[in-house]
This record gives C-alpha cells, sequence and structure tokens, in this order.
C-alpha cells in the first residue's frame, strides 16, 4: 500500500475523483510547454477544490524567482515540484524563496544516476524517482515511460521519497512491491491522451496502489 499523488491536473471534477478515491497529493503544472499546464488564474481556481489534507503541488521546470513569486502570489500551493536540471543549491534557494517544502525530481535510466539522489536528499524535503526522459523527449517528465524498478530495491534516502514514470493501475502493484515506494506519482497512467486525466483510470490507479 503506498500513498497517491496525481500530477497535471486542470479539471475541478477531476481533482474532486483523485480526492474521492484517496490521493493525497494532486499536482498542477506550471510549465507552458506541457499538454498539462495551467495559468496561474486557472490553477488558483482548482485550488480551491482541494479538500484540506490534500497537499497542493506546483510542478516547475528550472523556474526563475519571478515565476515563483508571481505564482505563489496567485495560487494556494502547499509544496514545490522542481523537475528541471536544478542543483542542490537552488532546491535549497527555493526552499528559502517561498517557503515551501519542496520535492526534487531525478531522473533514473541506470545504477549511475542514483548518486546524486543523496545529495539532493541533504537539501530537498523529498525525493521523486522519476525515469530519465530520453534525449528526443519534448518534456523532462509526464512522458509515460518507466525504468527498472529493480535498481531501487532496498535503497534507502535520507529523505522520504515518491516513485514516477509510466506506472498504471495495471503495473503499480507490482512497482511497490519490487521498490518499496512509500508514495506513487501518476500522470500518463491516468489519462486517455496526453493531458486528458479520466476519472475512471484515477479511481482504478488509486483503488491499485491502496491495495
Ligand atoms: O506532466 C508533464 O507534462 C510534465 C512536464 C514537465 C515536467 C514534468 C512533467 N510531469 C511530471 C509528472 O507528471 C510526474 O511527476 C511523473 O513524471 C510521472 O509521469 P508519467 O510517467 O506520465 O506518469
Amino acid at each position: 500500500m503506498a500513498q497517491v499523488k496525481i500530477c497535471g491536473l486542470r479539471q475541478a471534477d477531476h481533482i474532486a475523483a483523485a480526492a474521492d478515491a484517496g490521493a493525497r497529493y494532486v499536482g498542477l503544472v506550471f510549465f507552458p510547454k506541457s499538454p498539462r499546464a495551467v495559468s496561474a488564474p486557472e490553477a488558483a481556481a482548482l485550488a480551491q477544490h482541494v479538500p484540506m489534507g490534500i497537499a497542493r503541488v506546483g510542478l516547475f521546470v528550472d523556474p526563475d524567482d519571478s515565476l515563483l513569486d508571481r505564482t505563489l502570489g496567485q495560487v494556494p500551493l502547499d509544496m514545490i515540484q522542481l523537475h528541471g536540471s536544478e542543483s542542490p543549491d537552488r532546491v535549497a534557494a527555493v526552499k528559502a524563496l517561498t517557503g515551501l517544502p519542496v520535492i526534487k525530481a531525478v531522473g533514473v535510466a541506470d545504477p549511475d544516476d542514483l548518486p546524486v539522489l543523496t545529495n539532493y536528499g541533504l537539501v530537498a524535503d523529498m525525493l521523486l524517482v522519476d525515469a530519465k526522459p530520453p534525449r528526443e523527449a519534448e518534456l523532462p517528465g509526464g512522458n509515460g515511460l518507466s525504468f527498472d524498478w529493480r535498481l531501487l530495491a532496498g535503497r534507502r534516502w535520507l529523505r522520504p521519497w515518491m516513485l514516477a514514470g509510466g506506472l498504471t493501475a495495471q503495473n503499480v502493484a507490482e512497482a511497490i512491491r519490487l521498490t518499496g515506494a512509500p508514495v506513487v506519482d501518476v500522470s500518463s497512467g491516468v489519462e486517455t491522451e496526453p493531458g486528458q486525466k479520466d476519472e475512471n483510470l484515477i479511481r482504478a490507479f488509486v483503488a491499485a496502489a491502496n491495495r
């Protein structure tokens, strides 16, 4: 059994479905190139539909201070997810600037990608272990690709962590079993097409992760 984050939500009814199913985190994407991107006004409206006790996570890719300031001036977020090439120093700076807990995403394809998780564990509040995007990918995350979960077996870091990358209702139980992930994060796996979430897929995913 793992907690669930549903990322890239753009509709109030999908937020309601995620909350009703038992998700503990919802992600709002502030990356204009993404099919899941929301504007600050859209996100502010969506944030009102998130019940107490569910963390509103704002996803950014290499944001500058001004984007963070402007967004937080309009949108009540509980956590920041950094999904670009932010250094450990930048993670610490974002944490100081925003006063919010920071989740740092790290892409993994092979064992050489794992040591940086130790460095980020010194500064981030939570780690997100995701599939490394292929060179030709247009997005640094949310590509629906998974990696060899056996790489994570028995690994421990200084901070709580989430597993992401190509998870679906069909494979999430096996992913949790192999990795021991306490939290799982999904976007593509609960969509019918990029950016289009599906209530039944959201409910099936949360049920499978909680089983
Ligand atoms: O979802 C996006 O469009 C996106 C854009 C830029 C950076 C990250 C993005 N998504 C990250 C996530 O949704 C999740 O944290 C994770 O990568 C899982 O994605 P998926 O493999 O699609 O389930």
